[in-house]
């Protein structure tokens, strides 16, 4: 299998905090497209910070199209779109004056393409940066990522700030992105939805650490909450246990084979899962 990313035990540090990012590993295949979640703070911006050199990572190696980056790794660089969540261009300027500079940093880039996203998502290329909405600035930020025809799309946090309609046109394009099979996407997400939409893999990070990494359709069809009495939980198999958290009136256990699941314990109620709820149970319940 070929990979567009592959990290591999990804340290780093702040001199002025706290956090750092612990032996973060994960693997992204070419032509799939990688939702990366975690709560705030949890380390995303970090990982793609360091993914992309804007960071020095302390440790470890992150491959890019099967190479490490380093500082002047133009093509590399060229083959990457990139969408960050804030400002992501001089707002002084209009979308026509930004596509004349990127016309002189991407050696790829498409004007024509661009001004099809540009139509396509309603931006006026006279009217200045500082004018456009949040919304507008992401689908701008969108637009330039796509139009230098790029291999890998690293979004950070690309849909928030789009309301629903615009997410679903925003997500078909990604989809349409990954049609191609030497696209991948790797794509930071605090709106699940999305991700349940349009991921083939999930990757969790929780205070600096990868804690799980899954396809999607494992997560979504093989994954299960058994909803346990305290009798029913101490009836359970640990190594069946991914990760349990005690409400109330019951423990949730988070299980990893809802066939096996109903098979050994028929008695217990099992529901399928969510993303969110996946998360909530790693990162607030216990393992
Ligand atoms: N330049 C910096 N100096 C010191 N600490 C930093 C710096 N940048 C980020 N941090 C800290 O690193 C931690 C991880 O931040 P990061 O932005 O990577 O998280 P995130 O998962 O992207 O969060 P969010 O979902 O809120 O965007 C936070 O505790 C943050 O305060």
């Amino acid at each position: 299998m070929e990979y567009a990313l592959k990290l591999s035990n990804v340290c780093k540090e702040y001199d002025s905090s706290e956090f750092a990012l612990d032996n973060v590993t994960f693997d992204l295949p070419t032509g799939t497209v990688m939702g990366f979640v975690g709560e705030n703070g949890a380390g995303k911006t970090t990982t793609i910070g360091c993914i992309l050199n804007t960071l020095k990572k302390d440790k470890g190696s992150i491959e890019i199209f099967g190479k490490e980056m380093n500082d002047n790794d133009i093509h590399i660089r060229e083959n990457i779109g990139v969408v960050y969540d804030g400002d992501n261009f001089p707002n002084y300027l209009s979308a026509k004056q930004l596509s004349n500079i990127m016309a002189g940093i991407y050696k790829q880039w498409d004007i024509t393409l661009f001004n099809k996203y540009l139509e396509i998502f309603s931006l006026n290329s006279n009217q200045k940066i500082s004018k456009y909405s949040k919304g507008m600035t992401m689908k701008l930020a969108i637009a330039v990522a796509l139009s230098h025809h790029p291999n890998l799309l690293i979004l950070d946090e690309a849909t928030s700030g789009l309301d629903p309609v615009m997410r679903e046109e925003i997500l078909d394009i990604f989809l349409e992105f990954v049609e191609n099979e030497n696209h991948s996407i790797l794509l930071s997400s605090h709106i699940t939805s999305d991700l349940e939409r349009i991921a083939d893999y999930i990757t969790f990070i929780h205070k600096g650490k990868i804690i799980l990494t899954e396809t999607k359709d494992n997560l979504i069809y093989n994954y299960a909450i058994l909803r346990c009495s305290d009798k029913n939980f101490l009836s359970l198999d640990k190594e069946d246990i991914v990760a349990y958290r005690k409400r109330d009136y019951q423990i949730d256990v988070l299980v990893s084979d809802i066939e096996k699941a109903r098979r050994k314990y028929p008695k217990i109620i099992i529901d399928h899962t969510t993303i969110d709820e996946i998360m909530l149970l790693l990162v607030k319940g216990e393992n």
